[in-house]
């Protein structure tokens, strides 16, 4: 399984946001997109799940043209994201927001559901039990019958990812998972997403969190207006000179990268964390 972007373009009206970019993402392992505010990151995750369309190029999910199809048709090829922004049903309960993963494709979908209800209960219990599986991995058991809307901020982000999980995708998107989180919970997220990785899923994390990515990413793609600027290990990322001209426009290292993404916290009003 491969995921791969081919001369990818994307253009707002006259704004490029995506200037040729080609890339493939082995499964097993986990893929870094970093780069300056506005290099095109989030556009990358929001084409490969389909919220924005492609102007030109492709995206291919093991000989699957992903740009092809609808946003629906894509998350049921085994693409699952989650938002910069915490997008949760606010009113439902962190169970209830996973087990909604299931509908339709899982629920009702036969006659025999329909006809026999100790068949469809059976289902209901499996379905139940492996949302509650996936709240447990995320610390969050305690939690299933609390409305979203009312857990804490890092408990949100983490139902969020839980949710994107439940359904075992194979294409796992994280646009920004740790903004907004403290340094506990930067670093319980940053275990988290280590354990989720598996021979068979492709996670891409769109992150500033410098430690995040460095510690976690086995393969990180640097972005720079809207191109691919550098792709390679962390350790060769940070010896790149292109890429610390690109974020500070002089050649430092890359505690200058981590102080930059930090201002941007601090305009976000987001967080800033202070390195121990
Ligand atoms: N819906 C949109 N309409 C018009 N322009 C957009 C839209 N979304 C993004 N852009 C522009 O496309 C460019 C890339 O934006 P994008 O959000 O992908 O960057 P980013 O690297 O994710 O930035 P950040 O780190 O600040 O989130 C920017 O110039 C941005 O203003």
């Amino acid at each position: 399984m491969t995921l791969a972007f081919d001369r990818l373009r994307k253009e707002y009206g006259q704004v490029v946001a995506i200037d040729d970019v080609t890339a493939s993402f082995a499964p097993g392992l986990i893929h870094g997109v970093i780069g300056p505010n506005g290099a095109g990151k989030s556009t990358l995750i929001n084409m490969t799940a389909g919220s924005y369309t492609v102007s030109s190029g492709s995206i291919v999910l093991d000989g699957k043209r992903l740009d092809r199809l609808k946003k629906y048709q894509i998350a049921n090829s085994g693409v699952a994201r989650t938002y910069q922004n915490i997008r949760l049903f606010d009113q439902m309960t962190a169970l209830e927001n996973l087990e909604v993963c299931f509908y339709p494709t899982d629920v009702g979908g036969t006659w025999k559901e329909v006809l026999w209800p100790p068949y469809a209960s059976s289902r209901r219990d499996r379905r139940r039990e492996k949302c509650m599986e996936i709240l447990r991995f995320f610390d969050l058991q305690g939690h299933a019958d609390a409305e979203a809307g009312s857990l804490p901020y890092g408990r949100q982000r983490m139902l969020e990812i839980a949710r994107a999980l439940v359904c075992n995708p194979r294409v796992l998107l994280l646009d920004e998972p740790a903004a907004g989180l403290n340094h506990h919970e930067t670093a319980e997220l940053t275990a988290r997403l280590a354990a989720q990785r598996s021979p068979d899923r492709i996670t891409i994390i769109v992150e500033h969190d410098m430690d995040l990515v460095m510690a976690l990413c086995d393969n990180i793609i640097v972005m720079h207006h809207g191109k691919l600027l550098f792709q390679g290990t962390p350790a060769e990322v940070q010896a790149s000179t292109d890429v610390q001209l690109a974020y500070l426009g002089t050649a430092n290292d890359i505690d200058d990268i981590r102080a930059a993404a930090q201002d941007r916290r601090a305009q976000l009003g987001i967080r800033t964390r202070r390195r121990s």
